[in-house]
């Protein structure tokens, strides 16, 4: 088992995952830099929530590895992938998932307080981040007072508080009309590169993709060179104007 390249912060080797005997990945490696944005692009169902998963520990690929900061995730027991997800990564989905009984100030604060921050300490980050997401003025609110957008501003701002070394977005504003969704992405892209956030984002979205460092793209599966995701581009040429 070769140890990954050092610059990678996270790296896969050969995934291989079916779902009930249908193949989801063949055979995907990609290595990911520490602070880099990094977008997984390809059409519905090539692959990109399975690969998620499997970077951020939620699956054990059936065949291939897994490395975060020099230590392989594919080989560790559930409970240090769930306390590695807790401790070091973060997760938005395309629906929010907050906690119904709790306010979204609680919900922001909530993977702080589980790591043991002191509730004032916490609190003071949730609210500054619900601020930074345009939803300061629902904090004292539960989620079913909230509109989805809200809500969603609330689920981004829950990753970013908790200030993981990867934030895993999978279609994070597929929720979200247009306009709203690109806001909700230049803030979030501009908080990890300000806290050098490393973020790993599907998408199937060629203007979403574009707002990342580097672009991997998928079919079927597999890793490909598509034309409108080039192989690597510099964040000077990514286009900003979604
Ligand atoms: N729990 C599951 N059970 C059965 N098949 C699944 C399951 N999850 C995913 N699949 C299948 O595996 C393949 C890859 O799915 P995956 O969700 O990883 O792709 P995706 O690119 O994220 O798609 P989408 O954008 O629609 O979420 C698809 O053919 C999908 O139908």
């Amino acid at each position: 088992m070769a140890a990954p390249p050092d610059n990678d912060v996270l790296w896969a080797r050969s995934l291989h995952h079916t779902h009930d005997g249908s193949p989801a990945l063949s055979g995907v490696s990609l290595g990911v830099h520490e602070g880099e944005i990094l977008a997984v692009h390809g059409p519905r169902g090539c692959g990109k929530t399975t690969l998620l998963h499997c970077l951020a520990g939620q699956t054990v690929p059936q065949e291939g590895e897994v490395w975060f900061d020099g230590a392989p995730v594919h080989t560790m027991s559930p409970s240090r992938r769930e306390r590695l997800r807790l401790d070091r990564f973060a997760w938005i989905g395309p629906e929010p998932a907050l906690v119904p009984e709790l306010t979204a100030w609680e919900n922001t604060a909530l993977p702080l307080l589980l790591r043991g921050t002191p509730r004032r300490a916490a609190k003071t980050a949730a609210l500054e981040w619900l601020e930074r997401l345009d939803v300061g003025a629902c904090a004292k609110r539960r989620p079913r007072a909230l509109l989805q957008s809200q809500r969603q501003r609330v689920a981004v701002a829950r990753a970013l508080a908790a200030e993981p070394a990867v934030l895993f977005a999978d279609e994070p504003t597929a929720a979200l009309h247009s306009a709203e969704g690109a806001q909700v992405l230049r803030t979030l892209t501009a908080a990890a590169r300000s806290h050098r956030i490393t973020v790993v984002l599907a998408t199937h979205d060629a203007d979403v993709a574009a707002l990342a460092d580097r672009t991997v793209a998928l079919f079927d599966g597999r890793r490909v060179n598509s034309p409108d995701t080039p192989g690597v581009e510099g964040r000077d040429t990514c286009s900003l104007s979604v």
